[in-house]
């Protein structure tokens, strides 16, 4: 037994769970008309509602002793403080240093980082700057119109994620684009309709070695030399994003067209850093600082707030009990914010890459559940589709709902109509969620409209909602820099927290490795095919069926 599993808090809230098997939400809500105040919180600009959840002020007693358990403040203080905690590859995590705007220096070995970040943003400003005002030409002495983002996983999912979000603040007349994926056809579409002479690549990789990215880049480099021909025209056309400049030079980018970035900056935690360049030309280097400000005001909250009034802590012991104590293996997150359409897949790398485990920080196999799988739709077309599942299947499935009070869009008939209908059907999911129908209500319901008894009784048992299915909803004034930037930073540090209630690292990914490691092995063979004996015959079947039928 691990000690996580065979501790006091564990066994506290295992017991606590069997107490409250029977108590229903509704009941909770009807008997205290000051849930909702006992439950709900604000701070760095974003409201919680967390008043809709499986608790009661006992529940999160044992949840927050749970948390001083595991060191949670200790935890938090080691990670702020540039200590080591990512293990197994030797290395502080310090996404906080990077949208730090105190003066309070942040040192990695005893070297205050501060310096170094700032020098770099202020290159990132200039750069941003020069291509928003047309001061940047390309080879033919025209203004960039077109900037092309080549990176993937974390080098990709923040700035695109970013960049849809904050739209309405995007006022310069250069286009964004993005390019991931090593299918041709990415690259190949998003090309289609630019122009060599007025295109420029940014190939973000804090490695520089990602197989996709560098086999995009190369690509990218062959279209713009058939129209530009001369190599020394990529200096104007092609900058880099990386922590390693030696293959950044190898690749032919001069180190002077680089932006830099450190190993103490995780990818799924990069877009503060340099890898925010296409936000940054995106929204301009002041809207940008807005996004550094909004994280790091959530960053003193988590740093300083008590464990019992600190979102993300308190966000991060609700999704602990639904995940060990309730068995939910999955998690919808749910932004009623087209703006946000890619937030769910954005907070698929940073939770299920960071939390994805099953060994200890000390190598032994976890005994408890971890990190669940994570979905979501921007609202309400999620409502359409796989709502069904949430309201009537047999998994529970905690949501978090989000959105902001106002829109950057408000049309309809009436001025905001379309919002109105938007934040209706937000409040309107979360209490169905919670409150359900009974089969009484279904009957009731279908009675008065004049249903035939028998009629009734055969369908009430479809009709009916379990209800008592939690949710969380997260509310800001409206989608702005700073207010995205919090909700990041919301999510990131709740991350850590699970991570550190599970005693697991939540900043390595090895689970990524062995397929890019057999995909390597299977690459040159795919022509040949491989050596008798080499694979199952699964993979050397499907091999074989690709060369008869490509
Ligand atoms: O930025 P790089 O080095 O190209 O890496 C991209 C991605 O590569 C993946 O293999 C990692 O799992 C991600 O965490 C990472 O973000």
């Amino acid at each position: 037994m691990t000690a996580l599993s065979h501790s006091s808090a564990w066994a506290a809230l295992a017991r606590h769970r069997r107490d409250i098997a029977d108590t229903r939400m509704r009941d909770l809500f009807a008997a205290d008309p000051g849930r909702f105040g006992a439950f709900s919180l604000e701070a760095a600009g974003l409201f919680l509602d967390y008043s809709k959840n499986c608790i009661t002020q006992d529940t999160v007693g044992l949840l927050l002793d749970l948390a001083r358990q595991q060191d949670v403040e200790g935890a938090c203080a080691r990670m702020f403080g540039g200590e080591p905690i990512n293990l197994t590859e030797k290395r502080a995590v310090l996404h906080t240093a990077l949208r730090n705007r105190s003066d309070r220096p942040v040192t990695v070995d005893g070297r205050d980082v501060m310096p170094a970040v700032r020098a770099v943003l202020e290159r990132m400003d200039a750069f941003a700057n020069s291509v928003r005002d047309g001061d940047w030409r390309g080879y033919t002495g025209q203004p960039i119109t077109d900037v092309v983002n080549i990176g993937i996983g974390g080098s990709d999912l923040g700035p695109v994620m970013a960049t849809e979000a904050l739209k309405p603040f995007a006022h310069a007349h250069v286009a964004l684009h993005f390019v991931s994926n090593v299918d041709g056809t990415h690259l190949a579409e998003q090309l289609k309709w630019l122009d060599p002479e007025t295109t420029l690549f940014v190939i973000a990789s804090k490695t520089f070695t990602t197989q996709e990215t560098l086999t995009n880049a190369h690509s990218a480099r062959r279209w713009f030399l058939e129209t530009a021909k001369d190599e020394a025209h990529v200096a104007r056309h092609f900058v880099a994003v990386s922590t390693n400049e030696a293959e950044v030079r190898k690749f032919g980018i001069d180190p002077a067209n680089m932006f830099g970035f450190w190993d103490w900056v995780g990818g799924r935690y990069s877009l503060w850093s340099a890898i925010g360049l296409p936000i940054m030309i995106a929204i301009g280097p002041e809207r940008f600082a807005e996004l550094l400000a909004g994280a790091h005001a959530m960053d003193e909250h988590f740093r300083t707030a008590p464990l019992e009034r600190n979102m993300p802590v308190l966000l991060a012991l609700l999704g602990v009990w639904y995940r060990n104590f309730w068995d939910a293996s999955s998690y919808a997150v749910l932004p009623y914010d087209q703006y946000l359409h890619r937030f769910p897949a954005y907070l698929q790398q940073l939770d299920m890459e960071s939390n994805g485990k099953s060994v200890t920080r000390g190598g032994e196999p976890v005994d408890y559940q971890t990190g669940p799988v994570l979905f979501g739709e921007p609202g309400t077309n999620g409502q359409h589709a796989f709502y069904q599942l949430i309201h009537q299947g047999t998994s529970l499935i905690p949501c978090d709902f989000v959105a902001a009070a106002t829109t950057h869009n408000p049309i309809g008939a009436e001025a905001g109509a379309h919002h109105r209908i938007l934040l209706s059907n937000v409040f309107a999911q979360a209490e169905a969620l919670m409150r359900g129908k009974t089969a009484d209500e279904v009957r009731a319901e279908m009675t008065k409209s004049g249903k035939l008894a028998e009629e009734v009784e055969a369908l009430v048992p479809h009709r009916v909602f379990p209800g008592n299915r939690p949710s969380n909803t997260i509310l800001m004034q409206s989608l702005t820099p700073a207010t995205l930037g919090a909700l990041i930073a919301l999510y990131e540090h709740k991350v850590f927290v699970q991570g550190v209630v599970w005693d697991i690292n939540s900043f390595d990914q090895w689970g990524v490795e062995l397929g890019k490691q057999l995909a390597s092995t299977i690459l040159p063979e795919m022509e040949s095919g491989p050596a008798e004996g080499a694979h199952d015959s699964s993979t050397t079947g499907l091999m074989a069926w690709w060369r008869a039928n490509r």
